[in-house]
């Protein structure tokens, strides 16, 4: 399995960490976020994740940024893009389950890293359910 992830500087800390625990679990990742502590904006680094996740060159994406909001709204303009904004394990696995999340978007600064750690590691390991819920998620694009 294949994780494109980005962030901007709040999230600097927090992908570093979710690298290493994706790499232990062996899954390949991209990194298009910045790697620096010095202010960017969210947008030049998640686009690059919305595209790898479209293309399908990615099989799911990880966004950080300070509150989740920023790299979740400009995901979630793209048309394939369904990015959760999640604050604990239970909403992930809910995201994964119900509404086929293909990001999993992360607020740094209002969550700590052992609990973004849990919250990854639920979103590889929880699959879609389907049934009622595929009717739901294919009204969810703009026509
Ligand atoms: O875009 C955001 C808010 O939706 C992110 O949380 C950013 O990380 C945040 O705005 C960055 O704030 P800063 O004061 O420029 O560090």
């Amino acid at each position: 399995m294949k994780i494109a992830i980005g962030n901007d500087h709040a999230g600097t800390e927090y992908k570093l960490a979710i690298i290493g625990l994706l790499k232990s679990m062996d899954l390949e990742v991209s990194n298009y976020g910045t790697n620096g502590s010095d202010s960017v904006d969210y947008a030049d680094f998640v686009h690059p994740v919305a595209k790898d996740v479209e293309s399908g060159d990615a099989d799911l994406g990880i966004l950080i940024c300070g509150s989740g909001n920023g790299v979740s709204m400009t995901a979630n303009k793209h048309q394939k893009i369904r990015a959760a904004l999640c604050w604990n394990t239970e909403i992930v696995k809910l995201a994964r389950e119900h509404n086929d999340a293909n990001i999993l978007s992360l607020p740094a600064r209002f969550i700590s890293l052992p609990q973004a750690l849990d919250m990854v590691k639920t979103f590889i390991n929880t699959s879609f359910e389907g049934g009622r819920h595929e009717r739901r998620i294919e009204k969810i694009p703009c026509l």
